[in-house]
Order: C-alpha cells, then structure tokens, then sequence
C-alpha cells in the first residue's frame, strides 16, 4: 500500500495486503534453510517454524550454538544439519553467519546454489563490498534480503507477545520471476511488522550507519560525555545515572516511541521543554560533522574493511568480549546494574 511518509510517499508491504496464509502458499515447496544460530539465526528460524514453514539450521557441530539449536526444539539429522549439508537440503538459503563468516563459508553455499535456488540476506554487506569478500552470486539463482531492523533478540521476543518488527527487503537478482514474492514471503515470515523497500548499497549504508551512530556508537558517546560532565562536578554516580540513562529508557524514550518527540516533550515541564527546545540544535550542529565522517567512511567502504578485518581473526570474540566489559566495567554501566537490581519489578 501507498503510504505519505512526511510528504514522500512510499509503497510498504503489511500483512493485510500479504497475509501469512499467501505466504505459507508460496514458499509451500521450499525447504528454507537458516545458515548460522547466532543472533538473527534462532529468531528468523524459530519464527518461520512456528508460522509453519518448512525450516531446516545448518550449523556447526560441536559448537555452543549447536548446543543452543538443540535447546531450541531442533533436531539433529531431522531439523539441524551441518552447515554444507542444509546448504544441499535448503532450496532457499538464508545466509545468516556473521558478515565476516560468510567469507569462510561462502565456497560451500556457491556450490550448492543449484539453477532456480534463492540465497537470502538480512544485511547487504557480502554483495555491496563483493570486492572484499569475493561474494559474487552465479546467475541463474533468486538474490534478495529481508534486514530486520533490530536485534534478533527482540524480533523472537515481538514476535512471541503478537508484535512485529519492522523490517526492509531488496531483490539484487530475479532469475526465476518468482523473487519479489519469494522475499515478502519470507518477510512475512520471519515475523515483520511491516516491511519497506530499498536496494542492497543502500540497507549496507544505512545499516552500518545507523549502528555506528545513534542505535549503539554515538548514543554511548553521548552517554559518556553527559556522565562525565555531571561527576566532574561533583554528582553521585546515582544520580549521574538516573539523569543520564535510566530516565531516558525507563520514562522518556516509551513516551517517544509511543507518541513522538514533541509529545514526550509536552509531558515535560515547561522549564524542560523551553531549554530542550534551545539545545537541540547546537547538539545536532556538533555531532552532524561526525555523521558526515562516519557516513563517508561506511560509502568509501573503510567500515567494512575493518569490521572484516578484525572479525575475522580467530579470537575475534575474545577481543570483543575484552572491549565489552571495559564498558561493563565503566563507572557508569557499575551504576546501571546497580539500578536496574533497584527496580521494584527486578526484586
Ligand atoms: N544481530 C542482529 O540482530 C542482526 C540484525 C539485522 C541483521 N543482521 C545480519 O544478520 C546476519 C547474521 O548476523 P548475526 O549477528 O546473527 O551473526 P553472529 O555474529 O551472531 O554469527 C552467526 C553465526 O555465524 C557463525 N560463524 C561465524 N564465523 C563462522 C565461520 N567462519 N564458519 C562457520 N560459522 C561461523 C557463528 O558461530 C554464529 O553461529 C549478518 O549479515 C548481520 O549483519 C544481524
Ligand atoms: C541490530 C542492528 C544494530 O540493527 C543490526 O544492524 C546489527 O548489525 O546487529
Ligand atoms: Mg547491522
Ligand atoms: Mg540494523
């Protein structure tokens, strides 16, 4: 349906238009196999199952995520495979290792891309930087993506209270015809609340852009400066938490969600509203260069280079979980778990 976004319109999918019944008939003779269980794996593949597709998980043996899909309900040699064997078993494969893991296992999928099969993305990282990761799809197979825009995590959990998550799709390749109705399909599928149109270039940039800035980077950065500021002049760690961060996610940020800016705005106090009014433009003149810098440097393909690079690296979860409790361990995030044990729900 044709829906004004602002004063731009735009064609979105919903499952009105597309119910799940249309989706369950034409994907009915696919096996979709969900390549990798990490984040985005166990929340497509479990939602998929439960809409009553025919799903199958490749993952490696041994593994702790093999341990997990077993957890999970899925059985081995029955619904849980090795990854090159649901790569000849899936006649649709959802390509959900780790961007730097397709890499690795890309030789494996291209073998098994048969005439008429569908590769399936959430992120369009292998394709747009195919000059880093080699991943050129043969011809004659369906290329599409369904991004899911947020955590895998919370797609199973909406999915799970009768919620859905948003996601975009993107068709690179239409070999056999059937590809625009293969990808919303399986958007249906997956559990999205809606689903928007874009291209491969633009989910990528958007993507690592948005990650990069306000979801996850920036809003740390400006967590840390708020923070810092109010102890270097002399507040508590509680009260520099609560006026930073559990306000934010606890108060403020559902009333945005729910209504919008300007009516989470006019539920605050004048005063509030009067000095958010003035400083929000200043905060967006310092931060838009840093925007520029990063969004440059996702175009330019430097992002992807360095995420390839270091996650590739065999302790690349290491290195990682080494950076994540530097950030646990903050003053700060200590203040925060300190909190969240206060809330009444959490005793
Ligand atoms: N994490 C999210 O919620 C999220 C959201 C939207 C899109 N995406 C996209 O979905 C895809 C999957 O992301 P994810 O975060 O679920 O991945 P992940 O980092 O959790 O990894 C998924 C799986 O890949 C496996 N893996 C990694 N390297 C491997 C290798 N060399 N050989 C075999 N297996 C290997 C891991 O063991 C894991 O089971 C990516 O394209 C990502 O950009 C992720
Ligand atoms: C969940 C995000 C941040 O939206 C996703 O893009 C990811 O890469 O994990
Ligand atoms: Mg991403
Ligand atoms: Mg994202």
């Amino acid at each position: 349906m044709k829906l004004k976004f602002g004063t731009v319109e735009e064609d979105v999918v919903t499952r009105e238009e597309f119910p799940l019944e249309k989706a369950r008939e034409v994907l009915k003779d696919e096996v979709i196999a969900v390549l990798g269980y990490g984040v985005q794996g166990p929340g497509q593949a479990l939602n998929l199952k439960d809409n009553g597709f025919n799903v199958i998980v490749g993952q490696r043996k041994g593994s702790k995520t093999w341990d997990k899909a077993v957890a999970d309900g899925w059985v081995p040699g029955e619904t849980l495979f090795e990854l090159e064997e649901a790569c000849e078993k899936g006649t649709i494969l959802q390509f959900l290792l780790s961007d730097a893991g397709q890499i690795a296992l890309w030789p494996t999928v291209k073998k098994h891309l048969s005439p008429g099969k569908a590769l399936y993305f959430s992120h369009g990282f292998g394709v747009t930087y195919n000059d880093q990761t080699g991943i050129i799809p043969p011809k004659d197979v369906d290329v599409i993506l369904v991004a899911p825009k947020g955590s895998g995590t919370s797609l199973r959990r909406m999915f799970v209270e009768g919620r859905g998550l948003n996601s975009s799709f993107a068709i690179y390749q239409d070999a056999t015809g059937k590809a625009r109705e293969r990808v919303i399909a399986l958007g249906i599928g997956v559990g999205s609340g809606y689903l928007f149109e874009t291209d491969f270039y633009r989910e990528v940039t958007s993507d690592l852009t948005g990650e990069r800035g306000t979801l996850m980077g920036a809003i740390q950065g400006i967590f840390a400066a708020q923070y810092e500021v109010l102890r270097e002049n002399g507040h508590s760690p509680s009260e520099a938490f609560n006026e930073t961060v559990e306000e934010l996610t606890q108060s403020l940020m559902p009333l945005v969600a729910e209504n919008g800016m300007d009516w989470m705005y006019a539920n605050c106090s004048t005063t509030a509203q009067r000095g958010a009014l003035d400083w929000w433009k200043p905060f967006r003149d310092a931060s838009k260069p840093v925007f520029e810098d990063l969004y440059k440097s996702v175009k330019d393909g430097k992002e992807a280079a360095k995420s390839i690079e270091s996650n590739s690296k065999s302790d690349y979860r290491v290195k990682l979980e080494e950076e994540l409790k530097e950030l646990r361990e903050s003053e700060m995030w200590q203040a925060g778990a300190t909190v969240r044990k206060l809330r009444p729900e959490n005793n």
